[in-house]
């Protein structure tokens, strides 16, 4: 029996982590093995951190982005968990900025596509800034396909964080979204909070229910007939050579040498710049003895303490055209002198 895949996208700081979060607190509670396989952008991993303690392995793939790890990483870690903890389901947790296609790429592998079978992708979408995220990529050009696929190929929709908009804005959120994807059920939720059973019956769209792509497929002729992921792809209706959008994103990790002042580090993330997207980690204040986990987007910034085992102190931002020893300068400001 092949294993079944659950694909989880969506923008930085969507809520994917807090669904997957969501999800294992309820599998925990079935039968079956579970693995979820999570890639981090940067040299540190945080989401992982928060992960541990369902019971269930948490596979990480640090280095850099799933897709462009695609027939690496993801390939050798997908067969060795198919070999060595023979799960029911594996649950992968892509990058903020993953196109859900270069993932999709990945698991059709030839030595993967007999064994695993994908049930759907499930796209988180932060309805508080999905019409922001557009516009403003559409203007740059640069990740505005990515965020697009990410609702294009999704199966499911969960439209989040609807917490932080109003219902005028959410009406938008969602004729944007049917105009994208008019077919995958979409759910509203807050903190990704949505019945188990909803996702796990997700169910893949299948091409004539998909809008007609203007792209045209490029089939191997040659050949004669399409390589699995080809045929994956051409369902999608997708060239076969579709360059990843990933190369503009950048990542770098800040390891903290002392504890912070807490007002001026919150200060810090506030004032950052608009072209850092995401930044997490954990911190120390000055005079406290927990740690801190905070995490920025860009119109967000939330701290809270954190009493799991000792991550290590270190700040990690992700980003297009960072200014890296600037950010450094005024994150060493907020030492105690
Ligand atoms: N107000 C509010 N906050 C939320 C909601 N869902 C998630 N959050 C918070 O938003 C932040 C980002 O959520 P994550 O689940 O880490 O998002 P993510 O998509 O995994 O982020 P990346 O790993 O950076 O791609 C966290 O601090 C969450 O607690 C929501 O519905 N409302």
């Amino acid at each position: 029996m092949s294993t079944h895949v659950y694909l989880l996208t969506g923008y930085l700081g969507s809520g994917k982590t807090t669904l997957l979060h969501n999800l294992l607190g309820s599998l925990r509670e079935q039968d079956g093995e579970v693995v979820v396989l999570m890639n981090e952008m940067g040299e540190e991993d945080i989401d992982g951190e928060q992960l541990q303690g369902f019971g269930f392995p948490v596979k990480k793939m640090l280095d850099g982005c799933i897709c462009c790890s695609i027939r690496g990483e993801l390939t050798e870690g997908l067969k060795e968990i198919l070999a060595s903890l023979k799960p029911d389901k594996i649950l992968i947790e892509t990058t903020g900025v993953a196109d859900p296609i270069d993932v999709i790429d990945g698991l059709t592998h030839p030595e993967l596509y007999d064994r695993l079978d994908l049930k759907g992708t499930i796209s988180v979408i932060d309805a508080s800034r999905f019409l922001d995220l557009n516009s403003r990529f559409q203007s740059t050009g640069s990740l505005v396909k990515t965020i697009r696929n990410q609702v294009r190929y999704a199966d499911l929709l969960l439209v989040n964080k609807t917490d932080l908009t109003t219902p005028d804005v959410l009406q938008k959120v969602q004729a944007k979204l049917r105009e994208l994807n008019p077919h995958a059920p979409l759910y509203e939720t807050i903190r990704s909070e949505v019945d188990l059973n909803l996702l796990l019956s997700v169910k893949r769209i299948t091409p004539p229910e998909r809008e007609e792509q203007p792209q045209t497929v490029s089939v191997q002729k040659s050949i004669g007939r399409l390589s699995p992921m080809d045929k994956i792809k051409q369902s999608l209706g997708i060239k076969t050579s579709q360059p990843s959008l990933y190369n503009s994103i950048e990542t770098f990790a800040y390891p903290f040498t002392a504890p912070v002042d807490g007002e001026k580090f919150e200060d810090f993330l506030y004032d950052l710049p608009k072209n850092v997207y995401r930044a997490k980690g954990y911190v120390l204040f000055h005079g406290k003895k927990e740690l801190i986990s905070f995490q920025h987007t860009d119109n967000q910034v939330l701290m809270f303490p954190f009493e799991n085992f000792g991550p290590k102190m270190v700040a990690v931002f992700i980003g297009e055209g960072m200014d890296q020893e600037k950010i450094k300068q005024d994150l060493e400001k907020c030492y105690v002198e």
